[in-house]
């Protein structure tokens, strides 16, 4: 793995970071010398995106003007601290190479470094305004008020300049993070600028990667500024606590190995137990899911009167049908059914809470078990932490928030914080832990996170929870089947493997063509695009 794609998998919180930039600073790199090496940067990639010039190539500048040469007019907006440095020194080189640049700073006390730089600023002629009006009529703005210092809520004059600005729906480029965004949580510190582009300096922040900060982030960026690797690691360790996939990371283990002398039964068996009268449609998306795996063996559990149907969609599939009860649930698997013969089980997608038996039953088994939807509303009604402390085996719970809710009633910061709240759950069950939701975050014991960097809310769904079920389930088998020891590995890949699908799909149909149908189908051609 190269440099940039070792970064890519990193992120940081704001003492992280100050941490790493403070080895940095006690090793001799000049505190300025940073500031103008970065903000050369920034303001290198805001001319790509932004050119002044006619742009011949079949991509021009958003802002360019048919058949003309403009100047772009770009409105700064700068803050008391490092941001604000930055932002200034950004304003500069965009003045210098023909830019019209008009500084936008509403506070009189600066950091010293900020205040040489806002002095040269004034020095150069650079138009300075007073009120955010003044800048209604830039093409671009460029974002500097706060990066990672931000600690307290933006109030009064600065919050209302920030709304009006947000109102304008110009592109605005963001240093570092959207002005307003606490830089770990995501949280909304009063009022946020809502960033077209985002420019994250150095390493991901982890605030970028949660739910909440997505209306405001925009398209996210990572500028490179050299931060040696051995200060990261000195903070962080050799294996970063918390991991954006990446699709470098999944090439290390996707397509799955398939040795060339093998047998149904080597390449995983896995048990869905999933569907009822009520709730056909979720099982065959569940199976399908499965399929896209590429699992060895696939046995379905459903209730008897969906037999037919399910065998009908997946030819390929051992359709087992069970007792039903009254109103077409799963009443009891069948006695012929050793659920301990599985490499893996996936149990809840359509169940209905009425099947609380049968999740006891496979939670009583000694192998790896997925619950999912009405499968979590049972462990829930029976109680998370009690019911999984009396297991050995790996479980995967994979909730969305609603559904965490109801299993970790006590962890209730799942809105305001999900990365701490999955590593809590996780903590707290031994479980592999998977918070669904744009950003999908994964934990286990260890107190390692992962987080899919990329999705697509073509995703947000009816059923496309169902087929990442299947999908679980399958890679699991396999995994078990191939005495793989971590499986939460197994659980990441289908993570980011759906997400893929998604935007693969939604690319070729748009996002409101990818019904969960349509995305079982997107499952393969994620797999070709890696080879
Ligand atoms: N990491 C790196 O290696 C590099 C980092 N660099 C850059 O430095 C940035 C971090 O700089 P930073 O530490 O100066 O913090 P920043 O975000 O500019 O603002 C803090 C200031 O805001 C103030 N303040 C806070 N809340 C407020 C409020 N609600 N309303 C009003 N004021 C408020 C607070 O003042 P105080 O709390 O003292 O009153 C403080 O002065 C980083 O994001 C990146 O852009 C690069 O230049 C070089 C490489
Ligand atoms: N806004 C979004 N962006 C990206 N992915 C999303 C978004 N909303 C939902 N998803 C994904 O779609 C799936 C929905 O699953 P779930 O809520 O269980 O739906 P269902 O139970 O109907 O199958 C999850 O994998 C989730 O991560
Ligand atoms: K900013």
């Amino acid at each position: 793995m190269n440099r940039w794609e070792k970064i890519q998998e990193i992120a940081v919180t704001a003492a992280q970071m100050r941490e790493i930039e403070g080895r940095i600073f006690a090793a001799g790199m000049p505190v300025a010398a940073l500031m103008e090496k970065v903000a050369i940067l920034i303001s290198v990639r805001v001319q790509s995106l932004f050119p002044l010039l006619l742009n011949p190539t079949p991509n021009p500048s958003p802002l360019y003007r048919e058949g003309r040469r403009f100047a772009v007019r770009v409105g700064v907006l700068v803050g008391p601290g490092h941001n604000g440095g930055d932002a200034l020194v950004v304003a500069r080189e965009l003045h210098f190479r023909g830019y019209e640049v008009k500084i936008y700073r509403p506070f009189s006390k600066l950091k010293d470094l900020t205040v040489q730089h806002d002095l040269y600023a004034q020095s150069l002629g650079i138009c300075y305004v007073e009120n955010i009006a003044d800048l209604q009529d830039c093409d671009l703005i460029i974002d500097g008020l706060f990066g990672f210092g931000l600690e307290r809520e933006i109030k009064d004059n600065l919050a209302e300049a920030i709304n009006q600005l947000n109102e304008w729906s110009k592109p605005v480029v963001s240093i570092d993070l959207p002005s307003g965004l606490q830089t770990d949580t995501g949280e909304v510190l009063g009022t946020a600028i809502k960033a077209t582009y985002t420019l994250c300096l150095g390493l991901w922040k982890l605030g970028l990667l949660q739910d909440r900060a997505l209306e405001y982030v925009g398209k996210a960026e990572l500028i490179d500024f050299d931060i040696p690797l051995a200060d990261i690691t000195a903070i962080l360790g050799e294996a970063p606590q918390i991991q954006r996939v990446t699709k470098e990371f999944i090439q290390q283990h996707l397509p799955l190995p398939r040795p060339a002398v093998t047998h149904k039964y080597k390449q995983g068996h896995l048990l869905l137990i999933c569907g009822s009268r009520k709730y056909a449609g979720g099982a065959i998306l569940t199976g399908l899911g499965a399929r896209g795996s590429g699992v060895g063996m696939l046995s379905i559990a459903v209730p008897e009167s969906l037999k037919s149907l399910l065998v009908s969609h997946l030819p390929e599939a051992l359709i087992i049908g069970c007792e039903e009860t009254e109103n077409g649930a799963i009443a009891s698997l069948p006695d012929a059914v050793n659920l301990g013969s599985y490499d893996a089980i996936a149990c809840g997608p359509g169940i209905t809470t009425e099947a609380t038996t049968i999740v006891e039953g496979v939670l009583a088994n000694n192998n790896p078990v997925i619950l999912d939807a009405d499968g979590l509303n049972i462990l829930a009604q029976l109680g998370t932490i009690s019911t999984l402390e009396k297991r050995q085996a790996t479980t995967v719970l994979t909730p969305h928030a609603g559904e965490f809710k109801r299993l970790f009633p006590e962890i209730d910061y799942v809105q305001q914080n999900r990365v701490e709240a999955v590593k809590k759950a996780a903590e707290l069950t031994g479980a592999i832990v998977l918070l669904k939701g744009a950003r999908t975050v994964i934990g286990n014991a260890s107190g390692k996170i992962w987080i899919v960097p990329e999705s697509t809310p073509a995703l947000a769904r009816g059923g496309s929870g169902d087929v990442l079920t299947g999908l679980i389930g399958g890679l699991l088998a396999q995994g078990v089947a191939a005495n793989i020891n971590s499986l939460v590995e197994r659980v990441v890949i289908a993570a980011w493997w759906h997400a893929q699908a998604g935007i693969l799909a939604a690319k070729e149909r748009t996002e409101l063509g990818v019904d969960a149908f349509t995305l079982t189908q997107f499952l393969n051609p994620v797999l070709s695009g890696l080879l």
